[in-house]
Order: structure tokens, then sequence, then C-alpha cells
């Protein structure tokens, strides 16, 4: 178990695979591109700040009971992928804590971790002992990764050559070719043509019988009613709503106003 917090270590929570406790994640950014001494001395004149905080993820707190296949939906900018960055250990909370019991797949957003100046090749170890195993473990699996994402013949080109959807395949082939306790797929379908969405979304089919628990961001509504039994619905950094993903889905739309029976493209 691994608990990311600044205060205390604590027992791992039975039956509990992640636990969020009134997370908030800031950025902070600067407002120019390139900061020059002119802009800072015409700030200072103005008494601006050189420094902008974002407030990403606001005093958010939910349960990923053992067996729960989350959604994750909302607008852009809502804090999808900032909530699961966390969770994988790769942001720390500037508040509250988050508990993970189980061992997560690498690679959340696509690509995340990857190497472009190494082959792919490459990237599927560091990728599988990223994921906690053994060389010999990522050598067993290192063709049925390659083979799944259809890039046999580029396996050992370097990355930066891939076309961004052969990047995708191959970073969805090695995060759900790890065995991971916990699953997490950020916009996966959305990876590569059609007939690879409909593989992917039939390996995390499968996955989900594996799986103690799994993430998934998407803006393609029918993705989480078809993978996901639960869902959580962000807007602004702020958690509006945790229920059954259609009921979820329907306030969602609803908030936007266009309709239950709406598509959007990546439905498409
Ligand atoms: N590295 C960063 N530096 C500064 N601000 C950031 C950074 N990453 C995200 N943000 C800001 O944090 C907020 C949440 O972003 P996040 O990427 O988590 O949203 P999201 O829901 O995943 O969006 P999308 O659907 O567009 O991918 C946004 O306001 C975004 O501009």
């Amino acid at each position: 178990m691994s608990s990311l917090s600044g205060s205390k270590k604590s027992v791992p929570t039975p039956g509990i695979t992640v636990r969020v406790e009134n997370l908030s994640i800031s950025y902070r950014t600067t407002f120019e591109r390139v900061p020059t001494f002119k802009n800072a001395i015409t700030r200072f004149g103005r008494g601006q700040r050189a420094v902008k905080e974002i407030k990403a993820l606001k005093n958010v707190t939910f349960d990923v009971p053992d067996g729960t296949f989350l959604g994750i939906i909302g607008s852009n900018g809502a804090g999808k992928s900032t909530l699961m960055r966390s969770i994988a250990g790769i942001l720390p909370p500037n508040e509250g804590r988050i508990e993970v019991n189980g061992r997560i797949s690498p690679l959340l957003s696509l690509g995340v971790g990857f190497n472009a100046n190494l082959s792919g090749r490459e990237n599927i170890t560091l990728g599988g002992l990223a994921a906690g195993l053994s060389r010999r473990e990522v050598a067993d699996r290192a063709e049925a990764v390659t083979e799944f994402a259809g890039i046999e013949e580029f396996i050992d080109a370097p990355m930066r050559t891939y076309s961004s959807g052969m990047y995708s395949r191959l970073a969805f082939s090695v995060a759900v070719h790890m065995d991971p306790d916990i699953l997490m797929i950020d916009e996966a379908l959305s990876a590569g043509d059609a007939a690879f969405k409909t593989k992917a979304a039939e390996k995390m089919q499968e996955l989900r019988d594996n799986a103690r628990a799994m993430f998934l961001v998407s803006h393609s509504m029918a993705s989480i009613t078809q993978l996901c039994n639960r869902a959580i619905w962000l807007h602004k950094g702020q958690l509006m709503m945790e229920g059954e993903p259609k009921e979820v889905i329907d306030k969602y739309n609803e908030f936007l106003k266009v309709g239950p029976s709406a598509v959007t493209l990546e439905d498409l």
C-alpha cells in the first residue's frame, strides 16, 4: 500500500482499493512564455505577481472499493488528468491524502513515461520495470505487447518516428499487459483507428475480470456506460457527483444542456 500525503502513514483500509480524502492540487505557472526583466518591472509597477496559481482539484473526497470500474467525466480542464496523475503518484497532493492499495499500471495518460529517443522495444522494458516486473517477466511479454499494438515492423525504431496513433497503441498495449491490480486509462479508446478502438474495448472488458479496480477518463459517454460500474463527474476541480454511470452522465448532459441522447465525436 502507498499513502501520499503531507501527513501520517496509516494502515490499509479493508475492501478499499483507492481512498481520496480532501484532495487539493494546484499548479503554479508564470504569466509569460518567456519571462523578461522588462516584463517583471512592468508587472511590479502594476502590482501583479509573476506566478499564477491554478487550482486543478479542490477538496475532492471519494472511495473506490475493490471491484470498482470508475469512469471519470467532465469538461476540458475539469481536473480529470490531474486526479489520475495524483492517484498514480506522479503529482503529490498540496492538501489531503490518497491511499492506494495495489499495483498501478504505469502509463495512464497515453505515452507518459515513454522516452521518445528510445525504441519501442526499449520503452516496453522501461514501462514493464516501472510497473514492478522483473526483466525476465517483461521480456516474456514483449512480443505480445508488440503484436497487440500492431507495430512489429517499427518496434526497433525510435519512438519519435512513430505516428501519434502508433505511440498511443503501444502505450495502451504496455499498460494492459503488465497485470496491474489497478488499471488506469486516460482516453485510451481514442487511441488509434476504429479497428484498434474495438480491440482496446475488448481487452478492457477482459481486464475487468482480473483487475481490482479500473479508472477510465473518457469524453465518450458510450465507453463509460459500457465499461464502468461507477462514475464521478468533475467540474473546475470540484467533485460534482458520484454514482451509477447512467445517473451521473444524465446529470452531466443536463448540466451541459445537450440532452440525454447526445453523441460526442468520440462516440462515432
Ligand atoms: N502542467 C500544468 N501547469 C499548469 N496548469 C495545468 C497543468 N496541467 C493542467 N493544468 C491546469 O489544471 C486544470 C485541470 O487540468 P486537467 O488536465 O487535469 O484537466 P482535464 O479534465 O484532464 O482536461 P481535458 O479534458 O482537457 O484533458 C486546467 O485548468 C489546466 O489548465
